[in-house]
């Protein structure tokens, strides 16, 4: 990374970040955002002439944790070369805490990828995020107090998570080697650490997994990897990167996150993610708040459930936020599924999803709160967001955000994992 002085006219990016989906984007966005820099959130790969402003860094959201291996590897270097021409010289490849992937991938395939066009040979790899309780020991991915595939995640519709074990799940998606930085190493700090990463590296290793157990062990990691042209990882690293730039005295001091004005008029929340905590949200709002649920079955059989939806809010939006929600339990997704198939029934759910949120905005909906990373990428390609102004954080790893241009619209994109059980309520008071 130079060490030049920043410059108050400079303005090629600091630091760029690839992230595999919508809510994945926001979440590094506000990590980025909470460790003074000024960020900017992109919806896909922008065109050459996009100019995002001064910023310090720019997240390019893809949608491209689910899709074909090949589409995500070129999606991702599309983004790259982007980013790589505003001058970024480090770049976070942004995936879930939750290592979201299949033995298809997409976390190797994208990961190796990026690797070969930045003719380089290693990457961290750091899904860690203590603040939501992402944790991994001796390369173990702990959610919560339990390994990753006890967490509820080995239900997900579209990436079942049934090894907690790292090394495991990435080397089934790559032919590079996997070793690990265990804890012991991390713990006594960066210079150790960076030893550790330089052996593997010599020793023919293309992929470091790196225990974390809290904060301080991603700030060691982070200064560890300054250098380094690529950093794998989920939200998490970004809060440690941030500092290296300040130390070569290319970054201020922190500043608050960006004061997106005021929002006012109708409320909306809609679910398509199916996870734990969702579930629980979804459960406590619907209690206190007029709900409608879509069936992916029912959509199927041809049932007009977007106009059902859409009159249904027409009815309650003035009252207070209302909930359109697609998300359920394990045995009804997997009921849908088996009649329609994984793909099918997703994209069944999103469309209808995105074809909502379309509606709703037109009834005049201007904050709408969306839950699950593929919902939000349907959503947000729905309403033909370019990009989005990161405002401030409701629950770790979840900013409200604000899109730009006329008739701007405040958006919150949660990971289905994330957020507390008011989350949804909640989110409408801090805005
Ligand atoms: N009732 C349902 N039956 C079948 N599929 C469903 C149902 N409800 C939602 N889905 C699908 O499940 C997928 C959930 O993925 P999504 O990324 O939105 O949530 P998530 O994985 O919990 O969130 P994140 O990616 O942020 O962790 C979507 O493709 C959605 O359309
Ligand atoms: O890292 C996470 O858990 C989230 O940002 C995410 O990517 C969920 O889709």
């Amino acid at each position: 990374m130079p060490s030049q002085p920043r410059s108050p006219v400079e303005t090629t990016l600091l630091l760029g970040a690839i992230a595999d989906d919508f809510t994945g984007a926001t979440d590094v966005a506000n990590n980025l955002a909470r460790q003074g820099m000024r960020v900017v959130q992109v919806i896909g790969v922008p065109s050459p002439a996009f100019d995002p402003g001064l910023v310090d860094a720019v997240v390019v959201a893809l949608k491209s944790r689910s899709i074909a291996a090949a589409d995500a590897v070129s999606q991702s270097l599309q983004a790259l070369a982007w980013l790589r021409g505003r001058g970024c010289q480090q770049v976070v490849f942004k995936y879930c805490s939750t290592f979201d992937s299949t033995d298809a991938g997409n976390i190797g395939p994208v990961a190796d990828a990026l690797l070969r066009a930045l003719d380089h040979d290693f990457a961290l790899v750091c899904p860690a995020f203590p603040e939501n309780r992402r944790t991994v020991y001796k390369g173990y991915l702990f959610a919560g107090d339990v390994l990753l595939n006890e967490s509820g995640m080995e239900n997900h519709p579209l990436n079942p998570m049934r090894d907690a074990n790292l090394l495991r799940v990435l080397a089934r998606q790559t032919d590079g080697r996997v070793g690990l930085v265990p804890f012991e190493t991390v713990r006594q700090g960066v210079s150790v650490t960076r030893a550790a990463l330089d052996r593997l590296r010599a020793d023919g290793y293309r992929y470091a997994v790196a225990d974390v157990l809290e904060d301080a062990h991603l700030h060691v990691l982070a200064e560890a990897v300054a250098e380094h042209p690529l950093v794998t990882g989920g939200s998490g690293i970004a809060l440690g990167l941030p500092e290296n730039f300040r130390r070569a005295g290319r970054l201020g001091a922190a500043a608050d996150a960006a004061d997106l004005g005021s929002f006012a008029g109708p409320a909306a929340v809609l679910s398509g993610s199916c996870s734990r905590a969702t579930l629980g949200q979804v459960a406590y709002m619907r209690e206190r708040c007029p709900a409608f649920a879509l069936d992916a079955l029912s959509l199927a059989e041809g049932q007009d459930q977007v106009a059902e939806a859409l009159q249904f809010a027409r009815e309650y939006v003035g009252d207070g936020p209302v909930l359109i929600y697609a998300s359920a339990d394990p045995a009804t997704v997997k009921r849908a599924q088996d009649a329609l198939g994984v793909a099918e029934a997703g994209s069944l759910i999103e469309s209808a999803l995105a074809a909502i949120s379309r509606g709703l905005v037109e009834q005049g909906v201007r904050r709408l709160v969306v839950a699950g990373g593929e919902t939000s990428g349907a959503v947000v390609s729905a309403l033909g967001v370019n990009a989005l102004r990161i405002g401030r954080q409701i629950d770790p790893g979840v900013p409200w955000t604000a899109t730009t241009g006329s008739d701007s619209v405040a958006l919150a994109l949660k990971s289905g994992n994330f957020g507390g059980e008011d989350f949804f309520l909640r989110a409408f008071q801090v805005l």
